[in-house]
Parts: C-alpha cells; sequence; structure tokens
C-alpha cells in the first residue's frame, strides 16, 4: 500500500475506522460554503457533472483501452470457467485494484491463446480453453466496473456501452475469421492464436491509463485519485479542469464510505491489513455487509436477476447454434445467415449506445424487452408450420456452408423465423445485451467489486445451462415449445424489470448506491433521473 496510506481522506475532520470523518463543524462550513483555503469545497447538491458537456478525449481512450478485452469475450466463449473465475477476481479488485484484474486477464488471454494454438494434444487444448475461459470471466466483470468507477455520471451508461459494442464487435470479427480459417486445414490453429494480438495489445496501452480515483480514495490514495480525475474533469482544448467536479466528487466518495461504515457499525474494511488472515477476514466481512445490508442484497437481487435474464432468454443459443438452426430450416449458406445475426446484434447496440443516457437504463429495457417477446414467439409459431427434415426425406447436397441438407419446401416460413430472430436480436442489442454490464453503478463502494462479480458468476452460470440444454430441449419440447420457454423467461424478466429496476442515468455512482438503502426506489429514481437530466 502506497505512503498516503494514513492520509486523512477530508483535512478538517477526525478519523474512524481508518478512515477520516467529516464533523459538525466541516458539515456547518460545507453548507455555508465559508471555506477561506482558495479550494472549491462547495455542497453536496452542486456537483453537476452536466457541466462537462461532453467527455473529455481522456476518457474516451481510457475507455476504448478498457474495452479492448471485449474482442476476446466475443472470440473466445467458454463459459464455465469463467463461471469459476469471475468470483475470485472480485476478491483481486477490491485488494489489488481494478486495473491489475485487466492486466491479469490478458496474461491469461495470452498463454491460453498460445498455448491452444501450439498444442497437439487434447489436454493441451483444454488446458488452454480454461485458462481462456478464466480469463474472459475476469475481464467481463471488472472492465465495465473499472470504466463505471471511472466516467462522469451523465455519460457512464454510454462508456460502459462502449463494452458491449467491442464484444459484440468481437463475434462479428469471430464469425467472418472462422469462416474465412474454416477453408483451411490448419486455419483453426491461427484463429485461437490471434486470440493473443488484442490481448498484448491491451497489455500496451493499459500500461499508461490509471488506476480508478473511486478505488485509489478507499485505498487512502486521495492525491492519486485527485490527479486522476483532473485528467477526467478537464475541459476544452486549453485543459481547464473543472475543480468544483473535482473536489466534488472526491467529497461524495468519502462521504459514501463513512455512510457505509456507520451502516456496518464500524466494520474494519482496512484495504492497508496484510497477510493471509486479515485478507480473509476481509472478504467474509464485504460478503456479509453485500448479504445482510439490505440496500446492498437489493442491488445483488436486481444485477443478478438481470445477468440471469439477459442468458436465460436463450440469446446465445442463437450465438452458439444459429448456423444449425439455419441449416436446418433450409437456408443454403447458414454462416452467412447467422452473421446476420451478429452484424443486428452489433448494429443495434450502436442503438444503445446512442440513447442509453438520454431515455434511461430502465425505460430502455421496458421498450426493448417486448420486441424480444414478439420475436420468440413468432419464432414459436412459424417452427409449427415448419417441417424440419427427418432422415427420410434428407436431400443431402453435400458438405459444407453451401451443401446444407434442405426438404423441398416454400421459403416463406424460414424468413418468417430469419425476420422473427432479427427482431429478436435488435429488442436484445438495445437492451438486455447491455443495461446488465451496468451492474457496478447498483452497488456501493465498498462492495461494489464483489456484487459485480457475484453477478457476472450468475451470468456465466446461466450462459452454461443455456449452453448444455439448447440441443435437447429443441429435440424434447420441440423449437416451438423451446422458443416460447424463451419469451416466457423475457415476460417473467419483463415484470420483474418494471417492479424493481430503478432508474439510475444521469445519477452519479454515489446516487445510485443510496437509492435502494430503504426499498426498491423506482419511484424516487424515476425523478431524480428525470430532474438530473432535465437540468442539462
Ligand atoms: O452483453 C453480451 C452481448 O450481448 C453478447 O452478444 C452476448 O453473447 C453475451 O452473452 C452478452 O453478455
Amino acid at each position: 500500500m502506497g505512503d498516503n496510506a494514513a492520509e486523512p481522506l477530508i483535512a478538517h475532520g477526525g478519523t474512524r475506522n481508518g478512515y477520516a470523518y467529516n464533523n459538525e463543524e466541516e458539515e456547518d462550513r460545507e453548507r455555508r460554503g465559508s471555506y477561506d483555503d482558495g479550494e472549491d469545497h462547495g455542497v453536496e447538491g452542486d456537483v453537476d457533472e452536466g457541466l462537462l458537456g461532453t467527455p473529455g478525449k481522456f476518457i474516451w481512450v481510457l475507455t476504448c483501452c478498457a474495452g479492448l478485452s471485449g474482442l476476446l469475450f466475443g472470440y473466445d466463449s467458454t463459459s464455465f470457467f469463467a463461471l469459476l473465475a469471475s468470483p475470485l477476481t472480485g476478491i483481486l479488485a477490491d485488494s489489488l485494484g481494478r486495473k491489475p484484474v485487466i492486466l491479469i486477464a490478458d496474461a491469461l488471454f495470452v498463454l491460453g491463446a498460445l498455448l491452444q494454438a501450439f498444442t497437439s494434444t487434447v489436454p493441451g487444448m483444454i488446458a488452454g480453453r480454461s485458462i481462456v475461459g478464466a480469463a474472459v470471466g475476469s475481464a467481463s466483470f471488472v472492465v465495465p466496473l473499472y470504466i463505471g468507477e471511472v466516467a462522469p455520471g451523465p455519460f457512464r451508461g454510454r462508456l460502459v456501452v462502449v463494452g458491449s459494442l467491442f464484444i459484440t464487435g468481437g463475434q462479428v470479427v469471430a464469425y467472418i475469421i472462422g469462416w474465412l480459417f474454416s477453408m483451411e486445414l490448419h486455419g483453426w490453429r491461427w484463429m485461437v492464436g490471434l486470440g493473443a494480438a488484442p490481448a498484448i495489445l491491451q497489455c500496451i496501452v493499459m500500461w499508461w491509463m490509471p488506476e480508478t480515483p473511486r478505488w485509489l480514495v478507499k485505498a487512502g490514495k486521495k492525491e492519486q485519485a485527485r490527479r486522476v480525475l483532473n485528467d477526467v474533469y478537464q475541459r476544452g482544448s486549453d485543459g481547464t479542469v473543472e475543480q468544483s467536479l473535482v473536489n466534488g466528487v472526491l467529497r461524495r466518495v468519502e462521504r459514501e464510505i463513512l455512510e457505509e461504515e456507520d451502516v456496518v457499525g464500524g466494520l474494519t474494511r482496512d484495504l492497508t491489513k496484510t497477510g493471509f488472515t486479515a485478507k480473509v477476514n476481509q472478504v467474509q466481512d464485504n460478503f456479509a455487509q453485500l448479504v445482510n445490508v439490505g440496500g446492498n442484497r437489493r442491488a445483488l437481487t436486481i444485477a443478478c436477476l438481470l445477468q440471469g435474464a439477459q442468458q436465460l432468454c436463450g440469446f446465445n443459443s442463437l450465438m452458439y447454434f444459429s448456423a444449425t438452426i439455419f441449416s436446418l430450416v433450409g437456408f443454403r449458406s447458414p454462416t452467412l445467415t447467422s452473421l446476420s445475426i451478429a452484424l443486428t446484434n452489433f448494429i443495434f447496440t450502436l442503438v444503445a449506445f446512442h440513447y442509453i443516457d438520454r431515455i434511461g437504463r430502465r425505460r430502455i429495457l421496458l421498450l426493448s424487452v417486448p420486441f424480444m417477446i414478439v420475436g420468440l414467439a413468432l419464432c414459436a409459431v412459424a417452427f409449427v408450420f415448419l417441417r424440419l427434415p427427418t432422415e427420410a426425406d434428407t436431400v443431402d447436397v453435400g458438405a459444407g456452408d453451401g451443401g446444407v441438407s434442405v426438404v423441398a419446401q416454400g421459403m416463406v416460413w424460414p424468413v418468417v423465423i430469419l425476420v422473427a430472430m432479427v427482431i429478436y436480436v435488435a429488442g436484445y442489442a438495445v437492451g438486455m445485451g447491455n443495461v446488465p454490464w451496468q451492474q457496478s453503478e447498483l452497488f456501493p463502494l465498498s462492495v461494489r467489486s464483489l456484487g459485480s462479480a457475484l453477478a457476472t458468476t450468475t451470468n456465466w452460470g446461466s450462459n452454461t445451462i443455456v449452453g448444455l440444454t439448447f440441443l435437447p430441449m429443441m429435440e424434447f419440447c420441440t423449437p416451438t415449445g423451446t422458443f416460447a420457454l424463451y419469451a416466457l423467461v423475457c415476460a417473467c424478466a419483463l415484470g420483474a424489470i418494471w417492479r424493481i429496476y430503478p432508474e439510475t442515468a444521469g445519477l452519479s455512482l454515489e446516487d445510485v448506491g443510496g437509492l435502494l438503502k430503504d426499498g426498491w426506489g423506482v419511484d424516487e429514481s424515476i425523478k431524480r433521473s428525470r430532474e438530473r437530466r432535465r437540468e442539462r
């Protein structure tokens, strides 16, 4: 831990449990705005990040450097090991910081990709896949957390969606590369080996990127946090820094830490303590705080629910098996038809990027999930009218992409299925595909990393279930039953979102944490978010 660790967080206050506290005199002076040290201390409500107008160059560069991991998420999907890795790295991101976990994930990506490319044995291949899976699990939770903790409130939504753009873009690239290399015998070695390239690039660029200011304050490194915030809140080409914003954010984070202390009754979470037992105790404290404190438990419930719904709605069965489905219903070029699914996903994630901070996370979900239900229902109906090939009536027209098994029947229902899937994917990409990754904003700082990691575990767990059950379900429940079940999952998710998902757009990270303290806070959140957005 750095030498600033013991520095009081608020210069005029005392200390409690290792953190500085803001005494009454300080609060009073803040209220009256009567400091005479020349620094802009401001008061709680005056931090209007909308002053910034647009995100600065620094934050864009940082977001893109961090988002690079998303390319690998799309490129390599290995859900089971991702599921094991996320809780572990959730703990690491608290003790080491967010940035080191991104670098650890990169190292794992490179190792796993190269192992797969060079191995000639099955165990070698399995080990390579598992390592890449662990890397995906770590990166998938820490990247949105990292971006979310640096981003100014008004742009947090869209900056986090940049991560999803890298993921969905990576999936498009993976389809194209897979298709090109499938024509060559040793192509697969290049394909898996190429996974190392973005990770190496990210390792290099992340070197220049800072730790998040929130983690730095929590670790007692306030001056470093101030320097990062100076970069984040730089305005215009002359490099003017909005000092009131920098001070306001620092104060809000400190206040949040103190409030959390009060809630847990002085539970010590001193990051400077070392030693295995101390670390284990911290993790236990953190976990207890996550599940015992009402607001944290509610945040965890919402985050896990959304991540579970994102996967159990069956989207990745399209990602994994769309070529199989399209060939089954009679398309002559299933790989290209599948590419249209991946492209739709990418293009509509761009729509989310544009709207997520403007119309809000809750509203974007409530508007888009009905499209998913319509798409799935249409698919379920179309399969009723479609006669799928059996061994007896299949006309085998050769192997490969151009030579699929087709049944002599009209193309109307297959086209209806394609259109229905595009509607479903578009609805998914606008809301369900990316809003769950905004999860870290729901948690207060003390449990943000662990909470996000557990929600990510729910995502990969559900992803594994869908991957394992899709084909058996298609066989035993029929395609109609399968798609109807996914539609039902979406309908349940829609109801739950309506009841418990708060509107977080435009609010600062610290405000969102406070919303869930006394209940689901849906009405209050809608009101506050609307006010915040109207102010701009
Ligand atoms: O946010 C991503 C994205 O929507 C991907 O397309 C999907 O494959 C992932 O499972 C999901 O987590």
